[in-house]
């Protein structure tokens, strides 16, 4: 009986110690790996005064023992950064370990080092220097700026860039945050903040250069495709790879994609490269310049063709008359049609463009079969419901309800508290596109009224 005792405690113990062992050692949660206190509230990054002195605990294994040892300490080495846990001296090896975890030699699994030969005797104490080349950006960030308030949350990569969205009391700090992330933050040579909301027409980030160099021009891959653009010019938001990611899943080869705000192609130039064929259009002209630069370094302008206009001109020109030369274009294999509208403050407003977009007469002799598009939509609404309001910003601009043609209501992204973009995937009708917009089912919903809804200004 006793003896079963006994080898359940050992087996508790043995778990207990392995659970320790599991358990991921956060180094901002122990006093001594913390930057220096006086480094709160920096303005000027001063490098110097993050050095200090730390009592680490430390094994001495002669270099015989050290590979028989390590994996019995792996889970307890004291990670930081540029720091090697390991290191050779004189009579062997010099592992260091985690002051967390290991407050003494009994913390240490004694069973299996005795085993060795690996006693008290090879465990000391001793200081070790830390200085600023040991923390991580967020580690450095987080002993500096004030503590009773939020830090900086998160940042975008793009290419060489790092973009911020730095909050007001954040910004006396700027300066020391830019250089702290370029220096931390590998391949970064620019920070930039974003200056003001992006209200203006071609919808990119007015920038603020808080460090490095002033170089915009980028190249960067979203889901393995290689883009690049001059990244103060046009609009790019690496928060949306996962949503282009989804659009171009959906897409097979011979596919028919119009995407009315293409920017830089992150929807239309991965699309190309799947044979399908693509319509783009861009009404500023830097976007259609590295619209067009991405088709080609992509090798797919066979599949792109490409515009540079209001988006309601091109549905009205160019979307239709290539929706009739595929209709009317006998095919052997089926194949389906898109229209992306990725202008979130505003996309809506351009859905009445499909009303009435054809005559009867235009539409005599198609087959029955012919297969009418999917829009795939995107909107910010603002509030409570905002899945609902989405739905009703939708039917209001185009004039009908969205009844069976509803394909899905997905969520993209929140921007900003109370405020999420959306995309509403519906498929055009016949009956819709024949109806003229004279005779609207319902009305249009003027812009005021959606003011409380859509944050029209404020496009992140
Ligand atoms: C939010 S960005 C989306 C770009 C890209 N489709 C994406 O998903 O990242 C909207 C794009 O619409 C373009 N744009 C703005 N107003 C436009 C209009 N009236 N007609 C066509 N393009 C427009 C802007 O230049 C910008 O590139």
């Amino acid at each position: 009986m006793l003896h079963k005792i006994a080898r359940l405690l050992k087996r508790i113990e043995l778990t207990e110690f392995h659970l320790r062992l599991r358990h991921y050692w956060c180094n901002m949660d122990s006093i001594e790996l913390l930057p220096p206190p006086a480094v709160r509230g920096m303005k000027i990054l001063e490098r110097d005064h993050f050095k200090k002195h730390v009592p680490i605990p430390r094994l001495h294994v002669p270099e015989n023992k050290a590979q028989r040892v390590l994996p019995l300490v792996k889970k307890l080495l004291l990670k930081m950064e540029h720091l090697q846990p390991v290191r050779a001296v004189e009579d062997g090896r010099e592992i260091l370990l985690h002051p967390l975890p290991v407050k003494a030699w009994e913390s240490l699994p004694t069973q299996e080092l005795e085993k060795l030969q690996v006693t008290e005797s090879n465990f000391i104490v001793s200081e070790l220097q830390l200085g600023y080349e040991n923390w991580n950006a967020n580690e450095i960030l987080k002993s500096v700026l004030p503590a009773n308030e939020d830090g900086l949350t998160s940042y975008s990569r793009i290419g060489h860039i790092v973009h911020l969205n730095l909050r007001d009391h954040l910004l006396p700090y700027k300066q020391l945050i830019g250089e702290v992330l370029l220096d931390k933050v590998p391949n970064c040579r620019t920070v930039v903040n974003k200056a003001a909301t992006i209200d203006n027409t071609y919808r990119n980030f007015q920038l603020e250069l808080i460090s490095g160099e002033a170089d915009y021009q980028v190249e960067t891959k979203e889901n393995g495709v290689p883009f690049e653009f001059d990244f103060s010019k046009v609009y790019w938001n690496p928060r949306l790879s996962t949503e282009h990611e989804r659009i171009v899943k959906l897409l097979q080869e011979n596919d028919v994609l119009y995407d009315v705000f293409a920017g830089v192609g992150p929807f239309s130039v991965p699309a190309a490269k799947k044979r399908c064929h693509v319509l783009a259009n861009d009404l500023n002209p830097v976007s259609f310049h590295w619209l067009r630069h991405n088709g080609k370094r992509n090798k797919c302008l066979t599949h792109l063709k490409m515009y540079n206009k209001d988006g309601r001109q091109f549905i009205l020109e160019d979307v239709r008359q290539d929706l009739l030369l595929h209709w009317r274009t006998p095919s052997e294999s089926k194949y389906s049609i898109h229209i992306t509208m990725n202008l979130p403050a505003l996309a809506v407003e351009f859905l009445d463009a499909f009303r009435g977009l054809y005559t009867a007469e235009d539409l005599t002799d198609l087959p029955e079969t012919v297969i009418y598009p999917t829009v795939h939509v995107y909107s910010f609404a603002k509030g409570e419901n905002t899945k609902a309001l989405v739905r009703q910003l939708v039917e209001d601009n185009l004039g009908a309800p969205l009844g069976n043609e509803l394909e899905s209501i997905s969520f993209v992204r929140n921007v900003a508290p109370n405020k999420d973009m959306y995309r509403v995937s519906f498929n055009l009708t016949k009956d819709l596109l024949l109806t003229p917009k004279s005779v609207p089912s319902r009305k249009r919903i003027a812009t005021e009224d959606i003011e409380n809804v859509v944050d029209k200004v404020k496009c992140v």
